[in-house]
């Protein structure tokens, strides 16, 4: 065999030989942990933490190894002194420590990423191998050769490339491990310190550099984050779906991702606010508004109380309380936990009071009844509390919110509509901005955690328990020998014992802090946000994504150095992503045009490739409602829908102001049997809202989101909306195809 057909021979037996080795690789993981788990519940203690250490180990193992079935190998660096070296999501070596493929994370594959013609180093050829499912099916070879012609805007691999950016769209990422551009590998593999903005258009891969970044970080620090772990933060749930096979196909499990309304264990935020309540709740300010709120509950009494007990008349003195309170300060606890100094002092000084009255020294145990009797004196307790009030974050937050008069001793600052526009009915659901004011009064107050510990060593003591019976049972019985059994206790292990996985750990505790954390949709986070988010990291090493021309929230950034210089000081520092891999050169030339007609701050973007016909423009009537007529909006809908929504793969969205959304939902559900049959539509309608093939949004929803082809409802009516222009160029941005204007207005300025 000769030419093409010999080459791909030729890289299918290599690839062949890697399949092998994996497999293999995973029989002897499985045998490993299979005789782990055979070695049963028994011996000491630090026995069993070893085995479920083992455990662990090999599970992530085993998941890492299934992880890397698809696309197991998709490069080949040909170096100019004649050797190979290939590229690929895992490393591997053979039985003889021999490399056989490079991690693409390891210093040896920068090369696959970085080589051009006018900087090839020591490739002289680079070659994308493409393959289905084990199967080579293709090869794109780049010579980096100085003679021929150099395009310094040239993408590396542009048919893999091109070939991934035209492919349908499903409710999930993927991962670009083998089309990664020079650009973004310069991002990924960027110094662990300090925090890296990433600031580019929409499309240019920002999320997904964010996320292959966190993979070379966990890769090439692995013993820092480990133990730390890495929190990946997205603006909504739905986002957080969309991404979260990335990490996993890339081998990484062990990384917590969430919302900043889910940061703190226990609080659900399920309402939202917006504009000015938004734009209230994100200010720094708050920092002062909880100080004061905390210090309001720490109070110096009028008046004097005296309290009786057997006899004698205890008085309870403001000049004590402003002592005590005093010392209980400099202890710089928070306030729950400072308490107990400051209760421990005023009961010293009561019974002080009692030693002067018998005007005799008290004996150690005489006092130390005293001191007993006047703490547990109902009278004694509620003059105490009254100067130093425990309460829980919630409780503390929530007067603010409910009580008009609690707020203003606490934010002179602003103004008395301000004030009014922050109240609440008492119930009234979290919203995501209460999360990072909750997150300062839990910091203030302190987690009384006494109550937490006490529970922790009853599970324990409990666990302990139950395993010691099990095992009793196992040795009675005899069927310890047995290998369901010695699991049933080994999972048992597992799920509540020691070896609970540092994402479970981290995920578990408020206070957790992480080696790294990634910020996606940065430019929508409050300044209060970020506080929380920088608590979280005290080492400042973060990945920080966004695009400041696309901020629709009133309490977000646009301009990072404003945003991002109080908090990070110069502990961080700025790069640019340019070409944009997802839309359509005109659609993408277009939108630019309307977003800096309406003086947003723009980044440049030049589009990776352009798709004709991608940019149609439909007027119409208007219907009653002031929006373009419905059935040309369905009608549209329903042709792409025909020619774009297969099996597999393919997604249309409908994106239309929230006024019009719920409705064209239900006209596009009525509609679509009648196009695509009975069976498809049932098989469309029952997806979940995430991975629907066609799906009605606001604009604001289909942030960090993409689909082969969006039908826009009245761009004029969505610049008006609270996102205003924002909106509109996140809206027009998500299509990988096709963008359909449909339109009984004017277009905005710019199209
Ligand atoms: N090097 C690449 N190879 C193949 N596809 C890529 C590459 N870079 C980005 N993409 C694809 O381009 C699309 C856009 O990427 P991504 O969502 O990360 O962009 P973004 O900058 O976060 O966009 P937005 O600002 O709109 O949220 C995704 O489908 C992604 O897989």
């Amino acid at each position: 065999m000769t030419g093409i057909a010999g080459e791909l021979a030729h890289e299918q037996a290599v690839v062949d030989t890697m399949y092998v080795r994996l497999d293999t690789l995973r029989g002897t993981t499985a045998d490993r942990l299979r005789d782990v788990r055979l070695s049963g519940a028994t011996g000491t203690h630090q026995n069993r933490s070893e085995r479920d250490a083992f455990a662990t180990l090999y599970e992530d193992r085993a998941a890492q190894l299934d992880a890397v079935e698809d696309r197991l190998v998709f490069g080949r660096l040909d170096l100019s002194d004649g050797a190979t070296r290939y590229v690929g999501r895992i490393g591997l070596t053979d039985a003889e420590h021999r490399s056989m493929l490079t991690d693409w994370r390891a210093p040896a594959a920068e090369a696959f990423y970085r080589a051009t013609a006018l900087h090839p180093g020591d490739v002289h050829r680079r070659r994308h191998l493409v393959t289905k499912g084990r199967s080579v099916t293709g090869l794109e070879d780049e010579v980096l050769d100085l003679d021929a012609e150099i395009d310094p805007d040239a993408l590396s691999g542009e048919g893999a490339l091109l070939a991934a950016m035209a492919q349908g769209r499903t409710g999930r990422m993927s991962d670009i491990v083998a089309t990664i551009q020079a650009e973004q590998d310069r991002i990924i593999r960027s110094d662990l310190s300090g925090a890296l903005v990433v600031q580019g258009g929409p499309g240019t891969g920002k999320t997904a550099v964010a996320l292959h970044r966190a993979a070379y970080l966990l890769y090439a620090h692995r013993r820092l984050l480990e133990r730390s772990g890495v929190l990946v933060v997205g603006p909504s749930s739905a986002f957080l779906r969309y991404i979260d096979q990335v990490l996993p196909s890339l081998g990484e499990t062990g990384v917590v991702s969430t919302t900043v309304g889910d940061l703190i264990p226990g609080i659900r935020a399920t309402a939202v606010d917006e504009g000015q309540v938004a734009r209230l709740k994100g200010l720094l300010l708050w920092r002062k508004i909880i100080r004061r709120a905390v210090r309001a509950r720490e109070r110096v009494p009028e008046r004097e109380v005296t309290v009786r007990i057997e006899g004698h008349d205890f008085v309870i003195r403001p000049r004590d309380i402003r002592d005590a309170i005093a010392r209980a300060r400099r202890t710089h606890k928070p306030h729950n936990l400072a308490r107990g100094a400051f209760v421990r002092d005023m009961l010293d000084r009561l019974t002080d009071q009692y030693r002067d009255f018998t005007d005799a020294p008290l004996s150690g145990e005489d006092r130390a009844s005293v001191f007993e009797d006047l703490r547990s004196d109902r009278d004694v307790r509620v003059a105490l509390n009254i100067a130093w009030l425990p309460i829980t974050p919630e409780k503390l937050v929530t007067d603010l919110y409910t009580k008009p008069h609690r707020l203003a001793e606490a934010a002179p600052e602003l103004t008395a509509r301000e004030r009014r526009l922050l109240q609440r009915e008492a119930g009234a659901p979290w919203t995501e901005s209460d999360v990072p004011i909750l997150d300062e009064a839990y910091e203030l107050l302190g987690e009384d955690d006494s109550v937490a510990l006490a529970e922790a060593r009853h599970r324990e003591a409990e666990q302990a328990r139950e395993v010691e019976y099990a095992r009793s049972v196992l040795s009675s019985t005899g069927a310890g020998d047995g290998l369901v059994d010695a699991e049933t206790l080994a999972s048992r292990f597992a799920a509540t014992g020691p070896s609970l996985t540092t994402a479970e750990r981290a995920a578990s505790d408020r206070a957790w802090t992480y080696g790294h954390v990634v910020v996606d949709e940065a430019q929508e986070l409050s300044p209060m946000a970020w506080r929380s988010l920088v608590r979280r990291v005290p080492t400042r090493s973060m990945t920080i994504v966004g695009d400041v021309a696309q901020t629709s929230s009133a309490a977000g950034a646009r301009d990072w150095d404003r945003m991002l210089t109080p908090l990070l000081r110069d502990g961080w520092r700025l790069a640019e992503l340019t070409v944009s891999y997802r839309t359509p050169a005109t659609v993408a030339d277009t939108a630019q045009r309307v977003a800096r007609a309406a003086g947003l701050p723009v980044s440049d973007l030049r589009a990776a490739r352009d798709v004709e016909g991608s940019l149609t423009a439909v007027r119409t009537a208007a219907g009653s409602d002031g929006l373009p007529d419905e059935d040309t909006v369905v009608a549209e809908a329903l042709g792409l829908v025909k020619e774009l929504v297969g099996p597999d793969a393919g997604r249309v969205a409908v994106v239309a102001p929230g006024s019009g959304a719920a409705r064209l939902a239900e006209a596009v559900a009525e509609a679509l049997p009648g196009v695509v049959g009975t069976a498809e539509a049932a098989r469309l309608g029952a997806q979940r809202p995430e991975d629907a093939q066609v799906t009605v949004l606001e604009p604001r929803q289909t942030k960090g989101l993409e689909f082969d082809a969006v039908v826009l409802v009245e761009p004029a009516a969505i610049a008006e909306g609270a996102g205003g222009t924002s909106d509109l160029y996140v809206a027009m941005t998500r299509p990988t195809q096709r963008l359909v204007v449909v339109h009984a207005r004017d277009l905005p300025e710019g199209f």
